[in-house]
């Protein structure tokens, strides 16, 4: 790309050296007390005779740039002289003061470019709008070809089937330190598109978009091209005139586009007003529509295309007409383009401004009606471009006031605003960011400090309480209703009521509190351990979300909540193993001593109290759901069943009338009510003297199993504090970093603080207020330049003329 742009601008900018030797040779910083901009500095510094020379004679082998002042440096050179119009045919006349001026005022351009892609920023173009020029014409008038000489390359769309249908607003954009050329669609993203046939396309899809029913939009697209070649310029295309609609055009399409022009055609824009030179000038609709809103043709510039299908008498006579005088004048080209008609240049990447330079200084130069020295006609594309840069620029400096006038409304409107609605607090998405996770940092941290070993202690004895309930219901309590008679007498079914009164050397009761104690070791406390602290931990952090500002915030609780599930999936099997290990040794043997045994009579008493106090409830609950006295009807029912009394089940009998579901209810309450019994029953047994005495372990099995589960709890709150909490605890903030901190991309912290609606609220408005203040800031430096450069002007006797009065 290098080499091709190289030889290129070498093979047609030959004459660059000279020219840019000519113009600011010796000239250092400043020209004429002038300070030259930064880039222009940049430009033209170190470049000595070498640097010159290969920006001169562009050798076309572009392998010559591998010192400091290499083929990129001479292509930027070159490029520069060609964006500014000084190649080839084109004699620069301007007087050194003039061009220090222009400069100046180049400087100005691009300035007001970088403000007015702010203020795009900022929305409401309507009220921020900075002058560009707008081009119009009649279908086939040679629009695109002109736009596209001025850039160097083709990427407007084509096609017969009215392809413009947006307006298109493009910003060119000239980057004199980069021989790269590229096109960015702003509102798109898509990122830099140095294929202008992609480029193309891409214009082609969005103008597509449009239904052909709508045929045409007032909703622009924005393009930007960068290039060292192009002039720093904002154009707008639009769609072309039509005469008459076509037979699968709507009736209204003339009209829509005729109001679409008509909104753009309104000053302080500039219009170029395309005409062909094979169509007679009176018939132009550009120039028609251009005279009703410029009838004294102050800033309209008109352009001939085709000037090479007229005959040349003609063509100059055309650029002579005087029936619409425009103060900016008329421009004769001749810019068909010479990759689609004449073929020779294969790629639509390479650059077109030479062969089109060169098709042109052969016409104009081969006829003495634009090439004698008299002559006063304005031909060719590149004085048109220059044309174009020097009227922009003046119609800019014309806007100053009055742009800075809108923006300092605007501002002042959104800084009431921000008072008003937010009390001056700055907000963006970073600063929301980071203060919504350092608030759920430190809740988080509190939450630590109340949630260590005691809680999880707590935890995991209610958990294991449980265990010893239902092993103790299994194994002791449970008399299967329907069975009891026939088990009754069995070897291996003795009555709970035997228990104070039995053998202590009793095999059965022996074995029975053996049997439950191994099933409490074994039951998988490891697993069970984790699990009930995983889960803990889950539910806080659900809680801590719920009370967080990250509620409101899909992607960041969804962050959390993975952070915390990563950390307890990382930690489960090595913690639940860890405690398993250390709690094997009760699987074998469990000693007691009389404090532990004193205390477990505490806490079994307590268990025992709950769990009757659970049973009294529940069949309270069932005495309302059916009533007492129904209740006690089915209960006595189901008992007589049980002990195997008989029941007559004949018709008006109340048994008859009992429903299955009734039953089910009445074998609760009796379930229920015998449950309660039996738990009185060792209520009292645990208060007799015998189970003062760890001796008596066999006659009080939910004492001892209780020392079991205090003993399986303490051990496991150790492993799980060390390998699971302090692991969690520690790890948890990091992984918060991780997920919402440094490694989430601007556009993602943006993403996540516009899920808020109010926070969005918030952002927007200081958003735009910030990009207001720096569009006024910058304004207001340029406005200070161009005073600065009046007042230089003065002290030299110049007559300060008008705005336009430069141009002539
Ligand atoms: N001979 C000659 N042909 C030209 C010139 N300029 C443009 N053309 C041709 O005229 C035709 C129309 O040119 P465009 O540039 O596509 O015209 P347009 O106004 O953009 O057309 P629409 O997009 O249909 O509105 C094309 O075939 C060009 O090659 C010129 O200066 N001389």
């Amino acid at each position: 790309m290098v080499n091709q742009a190289g030889e290129i601008v070498g093979a047609t900018f030959s004459g660059a050296k000279e020219t840019v030797g000519g113009l600011y040779g010796g000239f250092g910083d400043r020209i004429n007390g002038v300070e030259l901009p930064e880039w222009m500095q940049g430009l033209f510094s170190g470049g000595g005779k070498g640097d010159g020379e290969s920006g001169g004679s562009g050798s076309g082998s572009g392998g010559g740039g591998k010192g400091p002042n290499g083929n990129g440096k001479a292509v930027a050179v070159a490029g520069a002289t060609a964006a500014f119009g000084y190649g080839v045919g084109s004699e620069d006349e301007r007087t050194e003061q003039q061009v220090a001026r222009d400069d100046q005022m180049m400087l100005l351009t691009r300035k007001m470019i970088e403000i007015r892609s702010i203020l795009q920023k900022v929305g409401q173009t309507g009220v921020l709008q900075l002058p560009s020029i707008v081009v119009i014409g009649s279908q086939s008038s040679g629009k695109s070809s002109v736009l596209e000489a001025i850039v160097g390359h083709e990427f407007l769309p084509k096609g017969s089937n009215m392809v413009t249908r947006r307006p298109i607003e493009l910003t060119l954009i000239n980057t004199p330190d980069s021989p790269v050329e590229y096109g960015e669609f702003p509102a798109l993203g898509l990122g830099r598109i140095s294929d202008f046939t992609q480029i193309q396309r891409t214009l082609t899809d969005l103008n597509l978009a449009i239904p052909e029913a709508d045929c045409v939009s007032d909703d622009p697209i924005q393009l930007n091209i960068y290039s060292p070649t192009v002039p720093d310029l904002s154009l707008i295309d639009l769609p072309g005139y039509i005469q008459i609609s076509a037979h699968d055009q709507p009736e209204e399409l003339k009209g829509k586009i005729a109001a679409l022009c008509d909104k753009y055609i309104q000053a302080p824009n500039v219009i170029l007003a395309i005409s062909a030179a094979d169509v007679d000038l009176a018939n132009s609709t550009a120039l028609r529509a251009s005279r009703r809103v410029d009838p004294r043709g102050e800033r309209t510039i008109g352009v001939i295309t085709k000037m090479d299908l007229v005959d040349p008498e003609r063509g100059s006579a055309i650029l002579k007409d005087r029936n619409y005088p425009l103060r900016l004048g008329y421009v004769g080209v001749v810019c068909r383009t010479p990759t689609s008609k004449l073929g020779f240049l294969g790629s639509k990447n390479v650059n077109i401004t030479s062969a089109i330079s060169k098709n042109e200084n052969a016409y104009f130069g081969a006829h003495p009606e634009f090439s004698s020295p008299d002559n006063t006609l304005t031909v060719g594309t590149q004085n048109l471009r220059k044309k174009l840069m020097t009227v922009l620029e003046q119609t800019m400096a014309l806007s100053l006031q009055s742009t800075s006038d809108a923006i300092h409304q605007e501002l002042e409107e959104a800084t009431y605003e921000f008072k008003v609605q937010y009390n001056d607090r700055p907000l963006t998405a970073e600063t929301y960011l980071a203060e919504s996770l350092d608030k759920f940092k430190h809740s988080f941290k509190d939450f630590t400090e109340h949630f260590g070993r005691p809680q999880v202690r707590q935890l995991l004895k209610h958990e294991l309480d449980q265990q010893v309930l239902d092993l103790l219901a299994s194994r002791y309590w449970n008399k299967p209703l329907d069975l009891d008679k026939s088990r009754a007498g069995r070897l291996d079914e003795r009555p709970l009521s035997e228990l104070p009164n039995a053998d202590s050397e009793s095999l059965f009761w022996h074995r029975r509190l053996d049997a439950s104690t191994s099933s409490l070791t074994k039951l998988g406390v490891g697993r069970l351990a984790t699990n009930v602290v995983a889960n803990a931990l889950t539910q806080h952090m659900d809680r801590l979300i719920s009370e967080s500002t990250f509620k409101e915030h899909p992607f960041a609780k969804k962050a959390i909540q993975e952070a915390s599930n990563a950390i307890l999936n990382e930690r489960f099997y090595s913690t639940s193993d860890q405690v398993e290990n250390c709690i094997k040794p009760y699987k074998f043997e469990i000693e007691v001593d009389d404090r532990e045994w004193t205390q477990s009579r505490e806490n079994s008493q307590q268990l025992l109290r709950e769990e009757l106090k659970a049973c009294e409830e529940a069949l309270k609950t069932l005495k309302t759901s059916i009533g007492g006295k129904k209740l006690g009807q089915v209960m006595g029912f189901v008992d007589k069943l049980r002990t195997g009394e008989q029941v007559e089940m004949r018709e008006g009998t109340e048994a008859f009338g009992f429903s299955q579901p009734l039953l089910q209810k009445g074998r609760e309450g009796v379930f229920l009510r015998d449950r309660a019994d039996l738990i009185k029953m060792r209520m009292l047994a645990l208060k007799n003297k015998q189970c003062a005495n760890k001796a008596n372990k066999y006659h009080c099995p939910e004492i001892f199993m209780d020392v079991v589960a205090e003993k399986l709890t303490s051990t496991a709150v150790l492993f799980l504090n060390v390998e699971l909490l302090s692991e969690y605890y520690y790890n948890f903030p990091r992984e918060l970093d991780n997920r919402l901190g440094r490694h989430l991309s601007l556009a993602q912290v943006e993403a996540f603080a516009r899920e808020d609606p109010k926070i969005r609220k918030h952002i927007d408005l200081q958003q735009r207020k910030e990009l207001l203040e720096l569009a006024l800031e910058k304004m207001e430096s340029l406005m200070a330049l161009e005073k600065s450069k009046k007042a230089a002007q003065e002290p030299r006797g110049e007559s300060v003329r008008g705005r336009w009065g430069g141009m002539f």
